[in-house]
């Protein structure tokens, strides 16, 4: 079986892009990154304060130089921020670099996966369902003409999904050894 190449995970706030791409990079035995905390540790402030600070044209600058950093690295799993398909140079990298996986799920499992928190200083306000909505429709364009391959993570574990990813990702990759493999389980 070929290696597998980089693979980045995009997609909105509360897709589970941290939490599966943590559980993915463990089972392929591969480094781990997620651009928000590595941004955090370069910049020793979180993210809330850096938007305090900076204002989003800050924090998108500093994602910018983190993701094209993260992903000159090789057989890493990266787990981006909902936004970072916004910028061109964003989007050419992911490209270019990596497999990339669109994490997709619903407003209302991104709501409720949300709720309680208090890092994501987009999602700080009384209409976060209207945020979402108006997100989706920015960016979902972005988020599939970046991917490689979409995978819903609603209804569905954390394990699940890393496994749904992985079957994909194989498929992608390595179309003739998946035939060989179909092939072999059909024939007598
Ligand atoms: N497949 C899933 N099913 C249920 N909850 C999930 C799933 N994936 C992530 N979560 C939960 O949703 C929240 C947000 O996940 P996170 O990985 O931070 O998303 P992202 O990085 O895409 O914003 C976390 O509390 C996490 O435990
Ligand atoms: O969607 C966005 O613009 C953002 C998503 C966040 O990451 P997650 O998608 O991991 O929550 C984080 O980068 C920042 O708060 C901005
Ligand atoms: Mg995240």
């Amino acid at each position: 079986m070929q290696d597998l190449p980089n693979l980045f995970l995009i997609g909105p706030m509360g897709a589970g892009k941290s939490t599966i791409g943590r559980l993915l990079a463990a089972e392929l035995s591969r480094t781990f990154y997620d651009s928000d905390h590595a941004i955090q540790d370069r910049c020793g402030a979180d993210i809330p304060w850096i938007f305090d600070v900076e204002g989003e044209p800050g924090f998108r600058l500093r994602e910018m130089q983190m993701i094209d950093e993260l992903t000159q690295l090789s057989s890493v799993v990266v787990a981006t921020g909902g936004g970072a398909v916004l910028r061109e140079d964003n989007r050419r990298v992911l490209r270019e670099r990596g497999t990339v996986v669109y994490l997709m799920t619903t407003v209302d499992q991104q709501l409720k996966r949300t709720a309680k928190d208090r890092n994501r200083p987009l999602l700080q306000c009384a209409n976060r369902e209207q945020v979402l909505n108006d997100m989706f429709a920015t960016r979902d364009p972005l988020y599939r003409a970046t991917s490689d391959i979409t995978v819903r993570t609603d209804r569905r574990s954390p394990r699940a999904v890393v496994n749904e990813i992985l079957r994909r990702v194989h498929r992608l990759t390595d179309p003739l050894e998946h035939a060989v493999t179909l092939n072999s389980k059909v024939s007598p």
